[in-house]
């Protein structure tokens, strides 16, 4: 097994990139059936999102747009369950098909606070899409329509997300150490 070292932590490999590429295109293939004709607007969360957002989008054979906000709610390995920010939607999405694209849905509460906001404009449909779900950490049920992986409930890094600003860099996901869970 290939380990990384962040800051004080280990990271185990949990998916390889080759693992990673094949959901996206998959994925991306769902989506391309989906909204063939609909021209939907992608709204990608950053800032962890924005590496299967591009990949994903490279793989839309479909008219499609795209835009991305800055929600975070997330510091540290445990989810301190505050918003703090919500920049860039600068898009009227009245009357428009909407795909959330999310790297990781956790405790569900950054949808869950992020959704009202998004349905008040009414878009004539609203999908999500994320590429990890922690399904056993849900606190906050959301709707979502497209699942990359179901995960266990341990903190993850690479692939555009972060342990304290490092790993988003790596082409793999990772796991922390059974050594370093607290
Ligand atoms: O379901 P939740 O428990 O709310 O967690 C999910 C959120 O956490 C991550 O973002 P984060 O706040 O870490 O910001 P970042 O993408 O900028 O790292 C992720 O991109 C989601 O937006
Ligand atoms: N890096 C990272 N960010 C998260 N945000 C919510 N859950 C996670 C996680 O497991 N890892």
């Amino acid at each position: 097994m290939t380990t990384v070292k962040l800051h004080d932590k280990t990271f185990d490999t949990y998916l390889s990139s080759e693992t990673i590429q094949q959901k996206v295109a998959e994925l991306a293939g769902i989506l391309n059936k989906e909204y063939a004709d609909r021209r939907p607007l992608f709204i990608a969360i950053l800032n962890g999102s924005f590496m299967f957002a591009s990949d994903l989008f490279k793989h839309l054979t479909i008219d499609a747009e795209i835009s991305f906000i800055k929600l975070a709610s997330y510091r540290g390995t445990k989810s301190t369950g505050r918003i703090i920010t919500a920049i860039g939607l600068e898009d009227d999405l009245f009357d428009r098909d909407v795909v959330i694209l999310e790297d990781i849905v956790d405790t569900g509460r950054t949808l869950h606070e992020f959704l009202p906001k998004l349905h008040h404009q009414q878009p004539k449909s609203l999908k999500i899409v994320t590429l990890l779900h922690k399904a056993e950490a849900t606190q906050f049920p959301i709707p979502i329509d497209h699942v990359g992986f179901s995960i266990p409930d341990k903190f993850v890094v690479g692939y555009g997300l972060d342990y304290d600003g490092l790993g988003r860099n790596l082409k793999e996901i990772y796991q922390l150490a059974e050594k370093d869970i607290e």
